[in-house]
């Protein structure tokens, strides 16, 4: 497995990838370690995500550079991704006996009834680049601290930072096999997962990703989670302040390089404010720097691989060729490493790739709707269903429209983000399960129902 770094195309490092016996051995750890992790009181594993937080401060502009090196994204960026997953541990460290405590039921006199949440085992997490250390831990902080332990299937051009997190959990003093980086290729997901040893999967990727790891966990009835892609509307009424909008929205499509599930994708625009809107948000997206990703004021890095970067401009290309007008970017750079301008298209035909298909770079489809029923619309006219953002200074008409919006989250005035604190999932082609939250700590475990005489 080699890594190489998007933004110079320098090798940095090459791994093997671990053979069957390890994996074995790997398979078997896990089942050890689960047995005596399941038994550890819960203040315990808390202390332990709390050590998990302490040590991720302490090294985070080291596990930063990884990310950036490996990815691409600006370094304040993977800074701050850094300290999210710090608080993702701490929450959960304060929390997760609360949200496990036992739920008790009506029962008849003289009886007791409840649910008591118990972990399943070790859970196989399928997991990809765009935050290499943020969507590890969102799944691995409420899952050890439910009990369960975890096995990492990275994705492969970023072995450095799948090796960084184990080391994380080691160096806060998990025990051996709580925590544990596979380094395979995809095409061994499979048997992996229809080991008795592994428990569940999560999977946060593509569509085709997370339809076949169901498969074979279904086949081995296996439970999963899936949180893949999004096409997220960010729709701003007549009654919006547009500079808010235009600013947020600039950075809700072109953060992390534009590589997120729950990036603005398509900016559904009400009439009376779309040139304004077209204008500002044409300023702002120019405004920002592009370039080496280790530099303290870049605002975008590179992509993350040149393959991916060859996509999305294909999509850029097939979309003006469909009709679609181009207003700003729509080239690669003419530099070495994976470099794409923020780009902005409208007149944005129905169909054409950046319409109907996930983008995932700074590509912004920018539309025209007359009312608020035509925007609602146009928002749910999608396949996925991860996030949605409405702008408007009536905080009511901002709830209602929310409501109509077929999406796991909505957010008024705000861009879409994760927040330990709140469920994060979505519908349709962008998945089931939730993660975070009491609901994400609730996924992987047996609700068992224990009813006393
Ligand atoms: O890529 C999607 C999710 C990113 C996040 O949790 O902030």
């Amino acid at each position: 497995m080699d890594a190489v770094n998007p933004a110079t195309d320098e090798q940095l490092d090459s791994y093997e990838e671990h053979t069957e016996g390890e994996v074995d051995d790997a398979l078997d750890r896990a089942s050890d370690a689960f047995e005596e992790w399941r038994e550890r009181p819960m203040r315990d594993r808390e202390r332990l995500l709390s050590a998990a937080a302490d040590t991720l401060r302490e090294n985070k502009r080291e596990y930063a550079e990884t990310i950036t090196r490996e990815m691409g994204k600006p370094i304040d960026q993977a800074v701050a991704e850094v300290e999210k997953c710090a608080q993702g541990c701490d929450h959960y460290a304060e929390h997760a006996s609360t949200y496990l405590s036992a739920d008790h039921h009506p029962s008849p006199p003289g009886t007791t009834a409840k649910t008591v949440y118990e972990p399943l085992g070790p859970v196989l997490a399928v997991m990809p680049w765009n935050f290499p250390f943020w969507q590890v831990f969102r799944f691995a902080a409420p899952s050890l601290a439910a009990g369960n332990v975890g096995l990492l299937k990275h994705a492969s051009n970023v072995p450095g930072c799948a090796l960084a997190i184990e080391s994380v959990f080691r160096d806060a003093g998990f025990p051996e096999g709580a925590f544990q980086s596979l380094l395979i290729s995809s095409d061994r997901v499979d048997d992996i997962l229809a080991d008795d040893r592994v428990r569940a999967a999560t999977v946060t990727g593509s569509g085709p990703a997370g339809s076949a790891v169901a498969a074979t966990a279904g086949e081995h009835l296996k439970k999963t989670v899936l949180e893949l892609g999004g096409s997220d509307p960010f729709v701003v009424l007549d009654d919006a302040d547009v500079a808010d909008a235009a600013e947020t929205g600039a950075w809700a499509r072109n953060k992390n390089g534009g590589q997120s599930c729950i990036a603005a994708k398509r900016f559904v625009v009400h009439t009376d404010v779309y040139d304004e809107f077209r204008r500002r948000f044409t300023d702002e997206v120019e405004s920002f720097a592009v370039g080496d990703p280790m530099a303290d004021d870049t605002d975008l890095g590179s992509q993350a691989k040149p393959d991916l970067l060859s996509d999305l401009h294909d999509q850029v290309t097939a979309s003006v060729e469909a009709g679609a007008t181009l207003v700003t970017g729509g080239e690669p750079l003419d530099r070495e490493g994976a470099f794409y301008p923020p780009t902005i298209l409208t007149d944005v035909p129905e169909g054409c790739p950046v319409d109907s298909e996930e983008t995932f770079g700074p590509v912004a489809a920018v539309y025209e709707v007359a009312d608020e029923a035509s925007a609602v619309e146009l928002a749910n006219d999608t396949e996925f269903g991860l996030g949605a953002s409405v702008w408007t200074a009536d905080r009511d008409r901002g709830e209602r429209v929310a409501r109509r919006i077929d999406a796991g989250c909505v957010y008024v005035n705000q861009l879409v983000k994760s927040d330990p604190r709140v469920p994060f999932g979505g519908v349709g082609d962008s998945g089931y399960g939730r993660e975070l939250a009491g609901d994400g700590i609730r996924e992987f475990v047996n609700r068992k129902t224990v009813w006393v005489e």
